[in-house]
């Protein structure tokens, strides 16, 4: 048998395998004593990394630039990019697996799926992982199809010991040339074999120095490994390790055997596995470039084309090649969208910005949005049914949705007389796309998936207000005249809403404008900080949209949410201490009945607690359908009062068209600003941007 590198004594090309995961073939290539010492980077006491001999076509500090500017890495989690049924793009990062290989032109991982960290913080498989699971479908589809899958290597890959130069690297296309089962631990896998499509081109991860690629005329495409058939099973199946042949069919008695008996821990790759290559064939062809050229794509002079959904993919930077993300209104900036920690220092400056023509309001509309003097309305009966007024605010229509105990919604619907007055909504849209107002994409700063951007631009004036992301706050003095005029609807709006329910009008002090390309949209929220008010105006300006309200999660089925502990159990979600049993939420009648024993005395706080547990356990929570819907159009003006509206309810907004913006008006309470910051919320309105409701 041939010697089995293990942990302590292997050596890939100049370094010791540390992980002990992978064990290599003899026809390992360059010994350790031909790796220059300048070449060799060491990182701690234990690692000691070789350079690389090139540099990656593309790369990115985070996955979201990845999946942004990578067509065929549309993905924020996991290793493999799968959609239609096939892999597209995979990710060899962190953990691979046992018995994981790569060099030049070859990876053999695993292709994830099933897993949760054991005790070390490895990977280990959870469950048996099936030919019909829907990443063993995906890449096996890919095999057979003959479709190219691209690949990318992470700086936390153990195996290679190579300075990887950035966090996310783009490697090259590969073909699959082989998906096979393994028993791992107690449980059974898929992994994959990759070769390298180009095999003419010396790979960028190939160590500094290092001998270019055997040319193709000199290669020997016919010598194959070792394949037999199972006499259990009948099936065939290749020879991946040195050690023996074994089934890898995980359905037959005999699989993971080498003869009769299991298979060893530790296994060498079969070196035939290892050295065979498949011949260049034509029809194995990318659909896509593996760094793309978007921007020689997009023809600005094609009007609104700056606003579509092309326009705001990331895109592969054309100085340091790195995956940009559409952060700036504008355009592309590669500085904006770093970290900082992989430039080494050197900033690039390459920037983008597109002439951006303004669109005009008609563009916006579709078939069953003609200009009218008062919009039909016709309402959904799933959703609230609104008190209707056309008289008090006319030429207004007011909508009222009246959550009892909770607040209420007054919905002003426009028309096309109050859209077309001068400095009215249509004149607004236009001048919000003429000032540069420095609109930004922020990171979220609750997400699942750290570094995630929001789906829409932001601009804060006045007060500084942290909603979903924070955002720096401009002073109204500085701010531009549609700024303002906005500013004298919303107060208006509040105005009417508010003293109609009889309640203190405060005027607003901070103005956040949202804006949206095609397909942007802002997910379920609420505007319910400590520091605000309890009223919220916005007016819409674009494109039509759709408003949704729901109940919280919480409120809605009176516990919070379950959560993950890790080992694939649930823990169970604790119940409200304060339950409002809100109308329509879930178990309402129940739940009702055990408060007002509990209020009563004539249960104990434990009873209450107790019996409200027992209650939920016959259900499994569910997220709220949402209870109202809006239809929001151009010129439209929302309020939302009520500090209840955003503790139990929260809302969500989904343009339909190219462009829209939101104009939402806050009073941020003084208390909660910096002395430093305070004068940044004062304003003096001008009499001609005072609105009076015309
Ligand atoms: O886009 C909208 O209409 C709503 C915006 C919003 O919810 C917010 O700014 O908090
Ligand atoms: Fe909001």
């Amino acid at each position: 048998m041939a010697p089995r590198p293990t942990a302590s004594r292997s050596h890939v090309a100049g370094q010791v395998v540390r992980s002990g995961r992978v064990t290599k073939g003899k026809s390992e290539k360059a010994p350790a004593n031909k790796v220059p010492s300048d070449q060799i980077k060491v990182v701690s006491t234990d690692q000691v990394l070789e350079q690389v001999h090139g540099e990656p076509p593309a790369w990115a500090e985070n996955r979201q630039q990845l999946c942004d500017a990578i067509p065929w890495f549309h993905c924020t989690q996991g290793a493999m990019y799968h959609s239609e049924g096939f892999c597209w793009g995979f990710l060899i990062d962190a953990d691979g697996g046992t018995r994981t290989y790569i060099d030049e032109e070859i990876i053999i991982t695993r292709i994830g799926g099933c897993c949760t960290k054991d005790s070390e913080g490895n990977l280990a498989l959870q469950k048996n992982q099936e030919a019909d699971s829907t990443l063993a479908r995906s890449i096996i589809a890919s095999l057979k199809s003959k479709l190219p899958v691209g690949l990318i290597i992470g700086s936390k890959h153990k195996i290679l010991n190579r300075d990887l130069p950035h966090r996310y690297n783009v490697m090259a296309w590969f073909r699959v040339t082989n998906v096979w089962f393994e028993r791992i631990g107690t449980n059974h896998g898929a992994k994959v074999r990759f070769e390298k499509l180009d095999l003419a081109e010396k790979s960028w991860w190939a160590a500094k120095g290092s001998a270019p690629p055997m040319p193709l005329e000199l290669r020997d495409f016919d010598t194959k490994p070792q394949t037999l058939k199972c006499e259990g099973c009948s099936k065939v199946s290749i020879r991946v390790y040195e050690d023996g042949w074994m089934c890898l069919q995980p359905e037959c008695d005999r699989f993971w055997k080498i003869g009769n008996v299991s298979s060893p821990p530790e296994l060498t790759f079969n070196p035939a596995f290892l050295s065979f290559r498949s011949r260049p064939d034509d029809e194995i062809l990318p659909n896509c470039s593996l760094v793309p050229d978007h921007l020689s794509t997009l023809d600005e002079d094609a009007t609104d084309i700056s606003t579509s959904r092309g326009a705001w993919k990331g895109i592969v930077c054309p100085e340091c090649h790195k995956c940009i993300r559409r952060t700036l209104w504008r355009g592309w900036k590669c500085s904006d969208d770093s970290t900082g920690t992989q430039t080494g220092g050197n900033v690039c400056s390459f920037e983008r910005l597109m002439t951006m023509n303004p669109i005009s309001r008609q563009v916006l509309l579709d078939d069953s949005e003609q200009p009218s003097m008062r919009r039909e309305m016709v309402f959904d009966r799933k959703f609230m049914i609104p008190e209707i007024d056309d008289v008090s605010l006319s030429p207004y229509r007011k909508l009222t949705y009246k959550l009892d105990g909770v607040g209420f919604i007054t919905h002003f619907v426009a028309n096309a007389e109050i859209n077309s007055r001068p400095n009215g909504p249509d004149d607004l849209f236009i001048g919000l796309q003429r000032e540069d107002l420095g609109l930004k994409r922020f990171p979220l700063s609750s997400s699942l998936v750290a570094g995630t951007l929001t789906a829409h631009f932001a601009v804060n004036h006045g007060s500084p207000y942290k909603y979903v992301v924070s955002v720096l706050s401009k002073a109204f003095g500085e701010a531009p005249e549609v700024i303002l005029r906005a500013l004298g609807r919303l107060s208006w709006a509040t105005e009417q809403a508010v003293i109609s329910a009889g309640d203190m009008y405060m005027p607003p002090n901070e103005l956040l404008t949202l804006g949206y390309f095609e397909g942007m949209k802002i997910g379920y929220h609420d505007d319910g900080e400590s520091s605000l008010g309890p009223t919220i105006a916005t007016l819409s300006l674009g494109a039509k949209s759709t408003m949704w309200i729901r109940m919280k999660y919480k409120h809605f089925n009176g516990h919070t949410r379950r959560v993950d502990a890790g080992d694939g159990k649930a823990v169970s979600g604790s119940v409200l201490q304060e339950d409002p049993v809100l109308k329509g939420c879930r178990l309402e009648d129940e739940r009702r009945a055990l408060k007002e024993r509990f209020e009563a005395g004539e249960i104990s706080q434990d009873e209450y607690d107790n019996s409200r547990q027992t209650l939920f356990a016959t259900q499994k929570g569910k997220q709220a359908p949402p209870a109202i819907k809006l239809e929001l159009h151009h010129g439209d003006l929302v309020v939302m009062h009520g500090e209840n509206l955003q503790r139990y309810y929260e809302h969500s907004v989904v343009p339909e068209n190219k462009l829209r913006f939101a104009l939402t008006a806050r009073y941020v309470k003084p208390d909660h600003v910096d002395a430093a910051e305070i004068e940044k919320g004062n304003f003096t309105l001008t009499p001609d941007q005072i609105y009076d409701g015309k």
